[in-house]
């Protein structure tokens, strides 16, 4: 097989919302096609990816480094010994003549190319992708559904207390028990006011709430929070400092004895096991959220999935960040301990398949060849529109 064109493009997914650090008024993401020389049913086989919020679109990277490497390599160099696609042989080709390091926007840019090949390996193998992923690279028996929490909870222009909770009761009449909302964008009293007013809707049941810090705080704040918010009993207190801050977040482990997550900053296996190294994660309560989709992709998070055996950790302690279809997908094959969603945010490219129902907070796969995308219409079609 060889590619035949890849075409790229810039789709907005802005909103209103705030976290403790950035808004999203001008938040979009790369979308790419990759069109193959396969033909079924009279028509090419293509593959799409896209990145997940919280990074821009990497078009340039995309269009002056990433793409013509792809183009311009020996079709024989993309394929495994059995003549079919292989992403992590195009990962190496992609990566020609980037030193290590600095990882930056450029691990978004391949993890857009890396999607859309393994959404094309696996169409070519006429697979859902999570059947193909659990045959090459899991034990062959995929989890038929997938936990998922509902991330929201965001701070918004004019948004009561009221209105958090109208927002939390809908996710759980959407079939979600464990939900997300934002802290650390006001004080620590109108945060605690925030909290127990979406405890109250959620029968003040603590296990089923996780808040979401965005890195916000200093190490003085940080265990400021952790000691108020501890008696809550948590579900997760996540991204408590800066990212590459590990020393903080080790430090607020010895103090917090709940569950802490992090690492949906962390764009490579380098930084990953910096944070298992470093950053003081328990393997026996904490919760790992590397996201496939900025990290240079799955290939990449193989490399980290094989790092955090290494080091003790189950994959059941991996619940990505992103809210998007392939985590899906890599959740089941690789049988991580479940995915986020974000049911109201982050259109067209955020969500899984247009009928996919949540129930008990779990979610099941669609048997469409490759990650389905197909099955999300209109998201599909601002990516038939690329080609
Ligand atoms: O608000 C964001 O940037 C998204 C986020 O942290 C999450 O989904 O955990
Ligand atoms: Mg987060």
């Amino acid at each position: 097989m060889k590619i035949v064109s890849v075409h790229e493009g810039v789709v907005p997914i802005s909103s209103s919302i705030r976290n403790a650090w950035i808004d999203f008024s001008s938040m979009d993401c790369s979308i790419v096609a990759v069109v193959s020389d396969v033909v079924r049913d009279g028509k090419p086989l293509v593959g799409y990816g896209f990145n997940s919020n919280g990074r821009y679109s990497a078009g340039e990277i995309l269009r002056r480094r990433i793409v013509p490497r792809l183009l311009d390599a020996d079709p024989e160099a993309l394929l495994a010994e059995d003549g079919q696609l292989d992403p992590a042989r195009a990962w190496d080709v992609v990566m020609t003549n980037e030193k290590p390091g600095g990882h930056g926007e450029r691990s978004v840019a391949v993890g857009v190319v890396d999607m859309a090949l393994f959404d094309l390996a696996a169409k070519i193998a006429g697979q859902p992708l999570y059947r193909w992923l659990s045959d090459r690279y899991g034990d062959g028996e995929p989890d038929d559904k997938v936990f998922v929490y509902a991330a929201g909870g965001y701070y918004a222009p004019g948004k009561s207390l009221r209105d958090l909770q109208d927002e939390m009761r809908a996710f759980l009449d959407q079939g979600y028990r464990v939900v997300k909302m934002k802290i650390g964008g006001a004080d620590l009293a109108e945060d605690l006011e925030r909290i127990e007013a979406v405890l109250e809707v959620l029968g003040g049941d603590g296990s089923r709430l996780a808040v979401d810090v965005n890195g916000r705080f200093d190490l003085t704040t940080a265990l400021a929070y952790a000691r108020a918010i501890e008696p809550y009993g948590l579900f997760w207190y996540e991204e408590i400092g800066d990212p590459l801050d590990y020393r903080l977040n080790a430090i607020v482990s010895e103090h917090y004895r709940g569950p802490i997550a992090t690492g949906e900053n962390l764009f490579s296996l380098q930084d990953a096991r910096n944070l298992i190294r470093y950053g003081g994660m328990r393997p026996d309560r904490d919760y790992l959220q590397f996201d496939p989709a900025l990290g240079y992709g799955l290939t990449e998070y193989l490399r980290i999935q094989d790092m955090l055996a290494q080091h003790g950790w189950s994959a059941r302690r991996c619940i990505p960040h992103g809210g998007h279809q392939f985590s899906l997908h890599i959740a089941a094959a690789l049988k991580l301990g479940g995915n986020e969603s974000y049911p109201g945010e982050f259109q067209p490219t955020g969500g899984f398949a247009d009928d996919a129902v949540v129930e008990d907070s779990y979610v099941g796969l669609t048997d469409t060849p490759g990650i389905g995308f197909e099955r999300k219409a209109e998201f599909y079609r601002v990516l038939r529109a690329l080609h």
